[in-house]
């Protein structure tokens, strides 16, 4: 299949105001500005700092910062998700609608075919007016998307679901692998609580879902197949697929920082940590996470925030943590290239939170992988990894939620240790599936008939 197509679209872009949603609304832009097509990409100005350096195209991609104003429950300054706890989203999600004027008189000017977005319910009402026809694009798994955010689950406001009400899937949800367990579906309670003025998590992102033109998703049909059709069903509609949608390694080099710690090491025995741009850990989770990396005797990157109360990751350095890891462990506060980490040669094994992003770039890469899920999508795409694909391994966790050093390090050691029968397992099995994944037309046949897909949306009327 040809990668140009005839007609070219202008499409603009508005995704949730968080990084782990920003981030993949960009690799998909410049999947289609590399087949020619036109994007206007608005985005929060202070994400637009962070993440510029992902436009492959400034020709055809361009950036429309967006003030994001301040309300009196957030923070001064907030942009994003990473700016707050989560606790805080649902006044995100409030000052997100305050920026419709803006969208509304930039739409107006500039009239494109098309709008992507997701968290934004209200705009199909901007959209179908001026003859832009809208797209939800969703880029949290479509298991997270069918186990409540269907019209099957019904919610009522001002009623919130129990964590019981939460703990069954909605008729007809067609796995049983990739499910909650136990008090596992307290993580999901805030799907029927406010996000925004009046409406709740479900009202938004299902009517999001009910009013576009059309339902994409960031996945493939080869490991979410039944998942989308369930979807569609629920709807009544089709579901694009863009497939995972990852930019080609590479795009620019490693900070040499990390390019010369690294090399210091045999290729494939480095365990790297990063939880996403949101997630920040409790204190004493922090350090019993450091202390199960001691554990492992194995050289060690962690890339991860400084936890809840402290304004540096060195402030809450378990007693001689520093001494006695030094040589073979770093811990890094802030943001690090994760992608080009991952394909270090050095680097052996990825600790991370399964974010869907995260899981992306795990599975299309060759270290092992460790999953330490914190939100309920999260612990969604680890039971996607660990319990039907069998590429990784998941930390256990208490009753109480606490993973211990002795859990983590469990983890680890078995996928790290030579003659590990589960690390000689997953490692087979991740191989299949990356080899599907990274075949040479796999993800481009997606995108290809993606457009398609938006071409046929474009003749109905
Ligand atoms: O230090 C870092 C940390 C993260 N990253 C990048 O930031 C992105 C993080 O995205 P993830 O989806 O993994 O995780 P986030 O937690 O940020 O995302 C959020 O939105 C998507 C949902 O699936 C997640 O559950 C939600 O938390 C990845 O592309 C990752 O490569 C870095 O480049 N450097
Ligand atoms: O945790 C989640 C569990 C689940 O079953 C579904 C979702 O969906 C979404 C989502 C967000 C936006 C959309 O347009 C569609 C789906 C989730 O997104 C995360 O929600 C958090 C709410 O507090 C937010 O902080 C975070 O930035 C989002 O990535 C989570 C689940």
């Amino acid at each position: 299949m040809s990668e140009e197509t005839n007609s070219k679209f202008h499409i603009a872009m508005f995704p949730w105001f968080a990084v782990g949603h920003i981030t993949p609304f960009l690799h998909l832009s410049n999947e289609l500005a590399k087949r020619g097509h036109k994007i206007s990409f608005f985005l929060p100005r202070k994400a637009l700092i962070l993440l510029e350096n992902l436009n492959l195209h400034p020709n055809l991609i361009t950036f429309h910062p967006l003030t994001v104003p301040s309300i009196t429950t957030l923070p001064p300054g907030t942009e994003t998700a990473s700016d707050i706890p989560i606790s805080d989203t649902p006044s995100l999600a409030v000052a997100m609608d305050l920026t419709r004027r803006q969208l509304e008189v930039s739409l107006q000017a500039m009239r494109p075919d098309f709008i992507f977005y997701d968290t934004a319910h209200w705009i199909p009402q901007v959209a179908r007016p001026l003859g832009i026809r809208t797209v939800c694009y969703n880029v949290v798994s479509a298991a997270a998307i069918a186990i409540v955010l269907v019209p099957a689950r019904e919610v009522t406001p001002g009623k919130p679901l129990t964590e019981e009400e939460l703990g069954k899937p909605p008729v007809g949800y067609p796995s049983n692998t990739v499910v909650l367990r136990g008090n596992e579906a307290r993580s999901l309670i805030f799907i029927s609580l406010p996000f925004g003025d009046n409406i709740t998590f479900h009202g938004r992102t299902t009517t999001a879902m009910r009013e576009c033109d059309a339902i994409a998703m960031r996945t493939c049909r080869e490991i979410e197949g039944d998942l989308c059709a369930y979807i569609s069903n629920q709807y009544g509609k089709p579901v694009f697929l863009t497939g995972p949608v990852l930019p080609e390694p590479a795009m620019e080099t490693l900070d040499e920082k990390w390019a010369e710690w690294l090399s210091r090491f045999e290729p494939g025995s480095v365990v790297f940590c990063a939880f996403g741009s949101q997630h920040v850990l409790e204190k004493g989770q922090f350090q019993e996470l450091l202390r199960g990396f001691e554990s492992t005797g194995l050289p060690f990157l962690i890339a991860l925030r400084p936890p809840i109360g402290t304004n540096s990751v060195e402030e809450a350095f378990p007693e001689g943590f520093e001494e006695r890891v030094r040589g073979r462990g770093v811990v890094h506060g802030g943001w690090v290239q994760q992608p080009l980490i991952l394909s270090h040669p050095s680097v052996g094994c990825f600790v991370n939170h399964c974010g869907f992003g995260s899981m992306w770039e795990s599975l299309l890469g060759d270290c092992q992988i460790v999953m330490v899920p914190h939100l309920a999508d999260q612990i969604l795409n680890t039971r996607l990894l660990a319990n039907e694909l069998k590429v990784g391994v998941e930390v256990e966790r208490e009753e109480s939620g606490w993973f211990s050093k002795e859990s983590l390090c469990r983890a680890i050691e078995s996928v790290m240790y030579e003659k590990s029968e589960v690390g000689l397992l997953v490692k087979k099995n991740h191989a299949k599936w990356r080899e599907v994944l990274v075949s040479p037309n796999f993800m481009t046949d997606y995108i290809n008939r993606f457009i398609q897909n938006l071409q046929e949306l474009q003749m109905k009327n």
